[in-house]
């Protein structure tokens, strides 16, 4: 596959604090978070101009989930413009209630499990070819993502049990996982979802669905996370040997690997040895190497790519996490765990860690820790601010993202009732004139200028606003008058919350 369709759709934790009275309880948090949402789009199941889609589930974490992305640059720019569209929210909600008589806080967490322990996914979506051979596919990519975690895991401080300390694992998601591969999603959580929705024409292409990874706060991570898998894929989809790293429990596994912060459990391998997650995942690196000195570089980060996967797994082989502790989640985190546990004289697994370890991932931008961090340059970014802050009004422009983008921005300016889901497009008045855009890599179709020509003049007069202008028209439209990133300078340490 020459370009590959990418998605990811981030579920949020919610919680309502500070107060004076005891905080709402998330269903009702929610609702407010999402009011705004429901006067714009009449729906808590709306997408926005930026081709994205805000949704709300019954229940209590709300979701965005971004527009199709063939380049990953985008597509972590339009993850990250979805945390500021949802601290919007947040705000919103927080003085909504204030007017209604609850003090107090709003967070919102890009995390994965929370303090009851429920948690929430973080799902990536990856175009493939419908003949993809599905064995092969999971032989190779079932172990690739039990053990990836030791690259891109968001770590998690593990309170004490029973039977086992508090201590620091890689991942959030790896002890929700319940099975390999399956097409259910909530009742038994496999780590790849195979549930047939391509969103694309059916008889060419699948939407693979991986549901095991933590959500990301660094845009280093996820820069590796998505590469690595896409690199993966690839190698899957050419056919050349890949090795035999099947696993003989990747349920075990994961939870094993994840819970062994040195990197050095084991795991067998089916026909093979014990193997540590490094062994298999420096396999799958020589061989992506391979592959690539082969076939060449299909996009401009893949060097970048290789460089971080291979410092990072030295890092967790030599158990010396210092290389690592701008650019990987688990490792950033861990660090800072450890600083203000050293200079607090804190235990392992003090309330106050574990309330460090949530606050991580806060995405307030000037009181999240990560985004405090980023705001001092202590940890590695991959975007500019204004790339971000474009992303939350315009959508890719390289994907039929582009097209949905457009229809929405000009039917919304015009007023124009409408439906869209990530295929089809539709003007209420004109129910027969649907247009359907299986093909998710088309950027440009002239059935959509013959679709908006049903508006009549007006979309000329659009059409000839340069973008600037159509942004004026398009933020508000988004759901905001503004978005702020945080200013560098401002905070001299890391909050507590
Ligand atoms: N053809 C495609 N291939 C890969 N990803 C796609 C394709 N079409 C859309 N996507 C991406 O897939 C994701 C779909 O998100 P959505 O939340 O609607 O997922 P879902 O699994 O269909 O539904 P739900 O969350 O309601 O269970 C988006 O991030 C979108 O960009
Ligand atoms: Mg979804």
């Amino acid at each position: 596959m020459e370009r590959r369709v990418f998605g990811v759709e981030t579920e949020f934790g919610i919680t309502h604090q500070g107060g004076e009275h005891r905080g709402l309880p998330p269903d009702e948090l929610a609702r407010y978070i999402f009011r705004p949402v429901l006067k714009w789009g009449r729906s808590s199941n709306v997408f926005i101009p930026n081709a994205s889609r805000l949704y709300l589930d019954v229940g209590s974490h709300p979701e965005y989930a971004t527009a199709e992305c063939d380049d990953l640059l985008d597509l972590i720019a339009s993850d990250r413009a979805g945390e500021l569209i949802m601290h919007d929210l947040a705000q919103r909600a927080q003085a909504a209630m204030a007017e209604d008589g609850f003090d107090g806080s709003v967070y919102l967490l890009k995390n994965n499990v929370d303090s009851q322990g429920n948690s929430y996914g973080s799902h990536e979506n990856y175009m493939i070819p419908r003949t993809t051979h599905f064995r092969r596919l999971s032989t190779i990519l079932l172990p690739f993502l039990v053990t990836r975690q030791i690259l891109v895991g968001a770590g998690r401080l593990v309170p004490a049990t029973d039977e086992t300390p508090a201590h620091y694992a890689f991942s959030q998601r790896a002890d929700h996982m319940w099975e390999g591969i399956s097409s259910a999603t909530t009742r038994s959580r496999p780590i790849i979802n195979t549930r047939d929705e391509p969103h694309a024409d059916a008889a060419l292409h699948r939407r693979l669905h991986v549901i095991v990874g933590d959500s990301n706060m660094s845009e280093t991570t996820s820069l590796l996370r998505y590469g690595a898998t896409d690199l993966v894929l690839r190698m899957v989809e050419s056919g050349v040997p890949v090795g035999d790293f099947e696993l003989e429990n990747p349920i075990g596994a994961i939870r094993h690997i994840s819970h062994d912060i040195t990197g050095t459990a084991t795991v067998k391998v089916r026909n093979g040895p014990e193997m540590t997650a490094v062994d298999i995942q420096s396999g799958l690196l020589d061989r992506a190497r391979r592959f690539v000195r082969e076939n060449g570089a299909h996009h401009a980060q893949v060097e970048q790519i290789f460089e971080l996967w291979e410092r990072t797994l030295q890092a967790v082989a030599s158990g010396d996490h210092s290389s690592i502790e701008r650019d990987i989640d688990w490792a950033i985190k861990k660090r800072l765990l450890t600083d203000v546990a050293e200079r607090g004289g804190l235990r392992q697994g003090h309330p106050k860690l574990e309330q460090l370890d949530m606050a991580y991932h806060d995405v307030h931008p000037r009181r999240g820790v990560f985004n405090v961090l980023a705001a001092h340059g202590r940890v590695s970014t991959q975007l500019q601010p204004e790339r971000i802050e474009r992303a939350i009004v315009d959508p890719p422009s390289t994907t039929r993202a582009a097209l949905r983008g457009r229809f929405l921005s000009t039917a919304r300016a015009l007023g124009a009732e409408h439906t869209v889901d990530w295929v089809h497009h539709k003007l209420v008045d004109r129910p027969l004139d649907a247009l359907m855009l299986k093909d998710p890599l088309l950027a440009d179709d002239p059935r959509l200028d013959t679709l908006l020509a049903k508006l009549g003049d007006r979309v000329e007069t659009l059409r000839e606003q340069n973008l600037a202008q159509r942004r004026e028209q398009a933020v508000p439209l988004a759901l905001s008058e503004r978005y702020t990133l945080a200013s560098p300078r401002e905070f001299a340490e890391p909050p507590l919350i």
